[in-house]
């Protein structure tokens, strides 16, 4: 058997390598990162596990994580598997009276929990909430055509900086509250865009199940300005569910939100991939400086 026991250069030479990566990490310590993450990219197990190993790292590293996650198929399996049919309309779900229950209990029950025990299965402190708590998100009715369905009319994100302040990771349900008693139920991109332009968020992650921002010849654009979206909008290049994700992003920026990024969240580590390395991942959208 040959001796795998690490000799003292191997330890200097890791060392070495750590110490390096200091500078990199000090890039974005005390930044207020808010990832969206959705229901397509949350996958398998070991999807999970990377997306919660890198939220971990990145609050190690003094980053301060704020995550909002969607669960439309989740919801879709739990509906069906109850014989309720439901439709969409411009990517957001009629929601009647008794889908609005379903889906508040698949998006702060299973869904939310499954990514708090990851996230603290790694070795971080997560705690599961809805836009009800702390009132964090109140919600109007979109349109009575889609019924439970709500647009973030008020944020509420003093407690998430209680939250920061003791090193907890919140992992919040789209879900909002109505000033008449009601539960809303609100597209996790628009929530998530709601809370980051609330937290006046350095970078807002939205990821999905695509590399990022495809031009007219399917390529994907690393970096782009508002203006640039708008007319990529006009010329019909971007279409269905990528509509409502870059109307996120136009709003979060006007909200007050530095950057946001669209990017895959099947590739492993995508979050860090985006914050640490020269080049990032997925699609930029800013202002230009
Ligand atoms: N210009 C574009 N660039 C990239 N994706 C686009 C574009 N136009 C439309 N899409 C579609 O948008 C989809 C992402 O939206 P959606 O499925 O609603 O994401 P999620 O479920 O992650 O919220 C992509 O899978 C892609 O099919
Ligand atoms: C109003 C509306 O459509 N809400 C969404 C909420 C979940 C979501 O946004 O999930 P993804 O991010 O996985 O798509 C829904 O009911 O499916």
């Amino acid at each position: 058997m040959p001796d795998t026991t690490p000799t003292n250069a191997d330890w200097v030479a890791t060392a070495s390598t750590l110490s390096q990566a200091l500078p990199l990490f000090q890039r974005y310590a005390g930044a207020t990162v808010v990832i969206k993450l959705g229901g397509h990219a949350m996958g398998s197990d070991a999807a999970m596990r990377s997306f919660a190993r890198d939220v971990v790292l990145m609050s190690h590293v003094g980053v301060n994580p704020v995550i909002v996650h969607g669960g439309g198929p989740m919801i879709n399996e739990m509906l069906e598997k109850q014989g309720v049919v439901s439709d969409f309309v411009h990517g957001k779900r009629v929601t009647d009276a008794e889908t609005i229950k379903v889906v508040e209990m698949v998006l702060s029950g299973l869904v939310g929990k499954r990514i708090v025990q990851a996230i603290n299965a790694e070795g971080g402190r997560a705690i599961g909430i809805s836009g009800k708590d702390a009132s964090l998100m109140i919600c109007e009715q979109t349109d009575p055509a889609l019924g439970f369905v709500g647009t973030p009319v008020e944020c509420n994100p003093k407690f998430l900086q209680s939250l920061n302040d003791t090193k907890t990771i919140p992992v919040i349900a789209p879900i909002g509250a109505g000033r008449n008693g009601e539960t809303f139920n609100v597209n996790g991109d628009t929530a998530a865009g709601a809370i980051a332009a609330a937290l006046k968020a350095d970078r807002l992650l939205l990821l999905t199940d695509v590399a990022g921002l495809k031009d007219a010849s399917g390529e994907v654009v690393s970096e782009m300005t508002p203006e640039a979206i708008r007319q990529m909008t006009a010329d019909g290049v971007i279409q269905g569910g990528m509509i409502p994700k870059t109307q996120t992003a136009l709003d979060a920026i006007d909200g007050g939100v530095r950057a946001v990024v669209i990017l895959d969240g099947r590739v492993p580590h995508a979050c860090l991939l985006e914050l640490y390395t020269e080049h990032g991942a997925g699609s930029l959208i800013r202002t230009p400086r």
